[in-house]
């Protein structure tokens, strides 16, 4: 996407001079956009457990390209398999809930693991790291034409009316690798000329709303306001909301979503209001390996000072501070996802179309027998 009018994704291979994975940083976003390189495995695996690269398609992405640098850095070694599989297991265990972390490692293993030269591996392993982001650029732009369809039904039903759109989080082309999942349908209608608005939950504990959503429409130029995340009920039960949609870290088969906290209290209110409630989603984040999802999805757990803190731009220093928001004696719990169950769900966006949340129709959608 644009950044101030120039093209950027959020990670992209660098094989001039020393090899390195290239990132935006998040971690200072909205105040101040920076680009970094990850020179080994270790730094990519820092970068995905301290978030500076987060939201499931880029972390998988992120992850396929540590992988590579994986390749090259155990080819250097006396056992290549050995060195292979544990970097492979350092990237895989530093976010457990995105299954598209695990779906990059495991790809990059398979795809390696069928070659013998390890010239020809370390090749293989970019070949496949490649791949993997354009496969997640392709189903984002896909998702975004098959989303377009819900938002231009809404906009006939108002007569051309502002479409009111709500999000949690931020499932954009920073959580991905371009164009983003719940926020691709939104971008597709304002290149369709449909008028379009979006209520930004802040998403405590780390504002990935207020702080990423909020800068990514900005810089396209789409209409949104930023609410607290306690805000989304009050405007669906006065006609407010015309559509929820959210991205997904992880699917199960039959339909139920995991995504940041607070995404199944969006539900429940949307469902209590009659609001249509969508989650858009590229293949890679359905596992196909997993039922029950409330019951079975990893629900991780992060430090308690994402919630005790928070971050802000202090105008007085110029530069990025944080405070402590409550008594330093009081516990503090830091769930980052929740289960929102497939019953909830008005329709699942992938970029294969729209389906019913349940798993005959995700398999029939996506041709599995
Ligand atoms: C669908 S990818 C975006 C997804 O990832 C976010 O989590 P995090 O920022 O902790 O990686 C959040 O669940 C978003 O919906």
């Amino acid at each position: 996407m644009l950044v101030d009018g120039q093209s950027f994704q959020t990670v992209w291979a660098v094989t001039e001079g020393t090899a390195r994975v290239r990132i935006i940083d998040q971690r200072l976003l909205p105040w101040k956009f920076e680009v970094v390189d990850l020179n080994s495995v270790e730094e990519v695996a820092i970068a995905i457990k301290d978030m500076w690269v987060r939201g499931a398609g880029c972390i998988g992405a992120t992850a396929g390209f540590g992988m590579w640098l994986a390749a090259m850095e155990a080819a250097g070694e006396e056992d290549f398999a050995r060195g292979l599989k544990s970097r492979a297991d350092r990237l895989r265990g530093t976010r457990p809930t995105a299954v598209n972390l695990a779906y990059a490692v495991d790809r990059q293993l398979r795809a390696i693991g069928e070659v013998a030269d390890r010239e020809v591996a370390v090749r293989v392993s970019l070949e496949t790291a490649l791949a993997i982001a354009e496969e997640d650029v392709a189903a984002c732009q896909a998702i975004g034409e098959h989303g377009l369809k819900v938002i231009e039904e809404l906009s006939r039903a108002k007569n051309g009316g502002v479409v009111n759109l709500l999000t949690h989080c931020n499932a954009g082309w920073l959580a991905f690798v371009d164009h983003g999942s719940a926020t691709a349908p939104i971008y597709a209608a304002q290149r369709a000329g449909i008028a379009v608005h979006v209520w930004v939950d802040e998403t405590r504990p780390r504002n990935q709303g207020a702080r990423l959503t909020a800068w990514e429409l900005a810089q396209q130029g789409v209409p949104h306001t930023v609410i607290c995340d306690n805000t989304g009920g009050h405007l669906m039960q006065h006609g407010m909301v015309d559509m929820v949609i959210t991205g997904a870290d992880r699917v199960s088969c039959q339909g139920d979503v995991a995504n940041k906290i607070g995404t199944y209290l969006k539900a429940l209110a949307a469902r209590d209001n009659g609001v249509p409630f969508y989650v858009a989603l590229p293949s890679s984040t359905i596992d196909w390996n997993l039922r029950d999802g409330v019951r079975d999805i990893p629900i991780e757990q992060r430090g308690d000072e994402e919630v005790r803190m928070m971050e802000g731009w202090s105008a007085s220093s110029n530069e990025v501070g944080e405070v402590t928001l409550f008594p330093a004696q009081s516990a503090a719990a830091n769930y980052a996802f929740d289960v929102t169950p497939a019953r909830l769900v008005t329709g699942l966006i992938t970029e294969a179309g729209i389906c019913a949340a349940a798993e005959e129709a995700l398999l029939s959608l996506h041709q599995i027998s």
